[in-house]
């Protein structure tokens, strides 16, 4: 068996960054920047006023000043001639700011009677003028690679970036193997149950910017796995789930193999997942998830996850754990790493004490996984330890 470290490069050598598209904006958020792009007009593209007022000099603003309107600054359509001594024009916010203007008066601090305003309020030290290019100026880049978000979509909206050079969706194949396994929204026969699987993963792939299709089930037997595999045609990684132990109906490696699957590794020593296994099946990776359905969601997060980010060009790696501090004793930890569901508030980790792999109610209460490194010796209530949040 190897490690969770081996077993994580091994997954990355068997994929690569996948290759850029231009996408419209509206499709951008979520996305994964390919390469830095660089703003191509100046924000704002002049002096804009910050507020609804009046424009006027700086050296005449003053309690009691009084100034003639000349002219009207609006949003989309700026005042043209200069404004001097003793004028002033009225201007709105976002309009440009008029030559001979550097102080903007708040509407709320003047008086108008006709073409004629008076500061009757103290309207303090601020110019309410935002400079030319005081958000971005032309050539300011963002930097790539990163995942948009709705702030770097309407900051590459305002910098007139229409088409975003993004990496392509890893094109995901998820197939459910087993018997026992129906669609939602079937009726199982009394032996039957469920497939949940696919769905959690595919909820996790596609959160993570992949595409995920999920498969009809593919049954316990070569022609009908063969015939799942064809169907993954194309697909950038080809995901199954289940039929990877030891047992008489246990199949995927078989008919992988069969169907050219160079295998990578088979067996990491780590708990819930041991029965991990990846590969090459032509130009796509192919990685066999365990069953049991915490084990199919924990190896999602542990190993699929990083491997989608490697394919979008992001940094990839073991998951980032963060620290928390134990409620309850915990007993030495064996030659596997294990990663066991808890909750953490305020700073404490609890386990949960039921901890079997079947149990989804468990995983869905959980937001936590504690880490227990390989050999790690008993830990007490109290104790500071690495988890990985969910
Ligand atoms: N003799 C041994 N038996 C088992 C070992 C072992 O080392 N020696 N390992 C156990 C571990 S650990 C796991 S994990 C499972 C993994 O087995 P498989 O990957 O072959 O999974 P299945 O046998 O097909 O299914 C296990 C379990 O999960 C349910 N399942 C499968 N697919 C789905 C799905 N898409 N949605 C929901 N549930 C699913 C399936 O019905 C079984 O209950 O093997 C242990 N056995
Ligand atoms: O390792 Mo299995 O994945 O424990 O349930």
């Amino acid at each position: 068996m190897i490690t969770v470290d081996e077993a994580l490069s091994h997954l990355f050598s068997l994929v690569s960054t996948l290759p850029e598209e231009l996408i419209p904006l509206t499709e951008a958020a979520g996305r994964v920047l390919a390469h830095e792009v660089q703003a191509t007009r100046n924000q704002p593209p002049f002096a804009a006023s910050a507020m609804d007022g009046y424009g006027v000099r700086a050296d005449e603003v003053a309690l009691d000043a009084k100034f003639k309107v000349i002219g009207e600054s609006a949003a989309g359509l700026g005042f043209d001639g200069d404004v001097r001594a003793g004028e002033a024009v009225r201007i709105f916010t976002g309009a440009p700011v008029p030559d001979g203007v550097d102080f903007v008066l708040l509407q709320e601090d003047c008086d108008r009677f006709g073409s004629t305003i008076t500061i009757t309020s103290d309207p303090g030290d601020n110019a309410n003028i935002r400079p030319a290019g005081a958000d971005f100026v032309i050539g300011q880049p963002i930097a790539a690679p990163r995942r948009l978000t709705p702030a770097d979509v309407a900051l590459l909206a305002a910098m007139n970036i229409a088409q975003v050079p993004v990496r392509r969706r890893p094109d995901v194949a998820l197939i459910s193997t087993g018997n026992e396994l129906v669609m939602p929204g079937d009726t199982p026969g009394p032996d039957q149950i469920i497939a949940s699987n696919t769905f959690g993963l595919k909820a996790l792939l596609d959160q993570a910017g992949a595409h995920a299709r999920i498969l009809p089930i593919a049954r316990d037997n070569e022609a009908s796995l063969a015939m799942a595999f064809e169907l993954a045609e194309g697909a950038d990684l080809v995901i199954t789930i289940g039929g990877a132990s030891v047992g008489d109906h246990d199949l995927v490696g078989p008919v992988a193999a069969e169907l050219g699957m160079e295998q990578a590794f088979y067996k990491v020593a780590m708990r819930p997942g041991k029965p991990l296994m990846a590969g090459r099946m032509g130009k796509a990776a192919m990685i066999g998830l365990p069953g049991n359905p915490v084990s199919a969601m924990v190896c999602g997060h542990l190993f699929v996850l990083p491997v989608v980010h490697a394919m979008l060009g992001l940094p990839a790696g073991r998951r980032a754990t963060r620290q928390a501090r134990l409620t309850t004793d915990v007993a030495a930890n064996g030659p596997r790493e294990h990663y066991m569901r808890a909750r953490v508030a305020d700073g404490q980790l609890t386990l949960f004490d039921r901890q079997d792999s079947s149990l989804l109610t468990i995983l869905s209460e959980a937001n936590a996984l504690l880490l227990r490194p390989v050999g790690d010796g008993p830990r007490a209530t109290g104790d500071q330890v690495d988890y990985i949040p969910l």
